[in-house]
């Protein structure tokens, strides 16, 4: 069972702490995605689970067994990088069948393995190029061909699609995604792209500044999300923010508007600063409402519409209205919101107000 845990993983370059102890486990033949923003310590945390960095507490265990001193070439894990790191001089077929050569497999089989892998990522009539004469997706496939052929029992992606065009990234997005279906094989996949992470994933763990927000599948983190980290990184576009605090079963902006939250089952404490969090797709424009907004600007998509504005208090609001919208520039408009569909957090410490 290549499951992968972590237990209160630390990494310190130097004086300066990157990595803040970090538990978690990857569960045989999951697909998990490291996301954060830049820095965050995603690339350091996935090449201390490699083994390309030594950590400096903490245990790493794969299969159950601590690998802390197991150098990266033994683990059985296989890395995918953003830069390829193809080897320039080699053709196709040679860079997939290299580390099989290493491992001195019979001359047959690293012939057939080679080009069942080729073939599966279609990359086969390619077999006889060099890495210039390809293109950047192509490249990336003979990359991950490369983990591939080598079996190994888990897969590391380090932002493997940042350097392709964005049309290229979803068609990879869901190759990468058809592989872990076929292969069933443990994977990380690092990215700081969050869209990536809900596509991909079957568990998602948002880092910050080192530390793990929230771990949890995606639906999950879309859904109940445990702090303002999460609930701003998650989802696209973002959640729209409101402060104030909650009194008599209502939320009240800071200049006065009153958002009636019946039964609503948030734990608070009187005059608590509050942060009401809802998305887009929750608010609505509508005859009468308990929020107002002078709209700022439009985006008519076609199929739906973007209706950005700035309420009493001077908060900017998102609203995703579906089809096409009669809200124009200039406008103030009343919002209807869906009391489901409200999150509240404390304010100063970020965490949900959820029970
Ligand atoms: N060798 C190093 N020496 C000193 N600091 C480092 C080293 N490698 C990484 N760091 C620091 O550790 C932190 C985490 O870096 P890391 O590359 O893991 O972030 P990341 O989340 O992968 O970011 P990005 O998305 O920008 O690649 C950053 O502040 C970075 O500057």
């Amino acid at each position: 069972m290549a499951s992968i845990e972590l237990r209160d993983v630390r990494k310190s370059f130097g004086s300066v702490e990157v990595i803040k102890g970090i538990d978690l486990t990857v569960e045989h033949g999951e697909f998990c995605v490291f996301v954060g923003p830049s820095g965050c310590g995603k690339s350091t945390l996935l090449r201390m689970i490699s083994g390309l960095e030594q950590i400096t507490a903490g245990d790493v265990v794969i299969e159950g067994e601590v690998v802390n001193r197991i150098p990266a070439a033994d683990r059985g894990l296989a890395m995918v990088f953003q830069s390829y790191a193809l080897y320039p001089h080699m053709t196709v077929r040679q860079n997939l069948s290299f580390g099989l050569e290493n491992a001195r497999v019979a001359r047959a089989d690293i012939r057939q393995k080679t080009e069942e892998v080729a073939k599966m990522l279609q990359i086969d009539p390619l077999l006889d190029r060099r890495p210039k004469d390809l293109s950047g997706g192509q490249r990336q496939r003979v990359a991950i061909g490369r983990a591939v052929v080598r079996e190994p029992k888990v897969f590391l992606f380090d932002e493997p699609l940042s350097n392709l065009d964005a049309e290229l990234r979803v068609g990879m997005r869901n190759e990468i995604a058809g592989l872990h279906r076929r292969l069933g094989n443990t994977m990380i996949y690092v990215t700081h792209d969050q869209v990536e992470a809900m596509t991909m994933a079957d568990k998602i763990a948002v880092l910050r500044a080192g530390r793990l927000e929230q771990f949890g599948r995606p639906l999950d983190l879309f859904n109940r999300p445990e702090n303002l980290f999460v609930a701003g990184f998650i989802g696209s576009p973002r959640m729209n923010f409101l402060a104030g605090r909650i009194d008599d079963g209502a939320f009240l902006l800071e200049k006065g508007e009153r958002i009636a939250l019946p039964g609503h089952g948030f734990t608070h404490q009187p005059g608590q600063s509050v942060t009401l969090g809802i998305r887009p797709t929750a608010l609505q424009p509508a005859q009468d409402g308990p929020l107002t907004i002078e709209v700022t600007s439009v985006e008519q998509l076609g199929t739906e519409s973007y209706i950005y504005g700035t309420t009493t208090d001077d908060t900017r609001l998102t609203v995703h209205e579906p089809g096409q919208t009669r809200v124009a520039f200039g406008e103030r408009i009343a919002l209807s919101l869906d009391t489901e569909e409200v999150h509240l957090f404390d304010t100063d410490s970020g965490h949900t107000l959820r029970a």
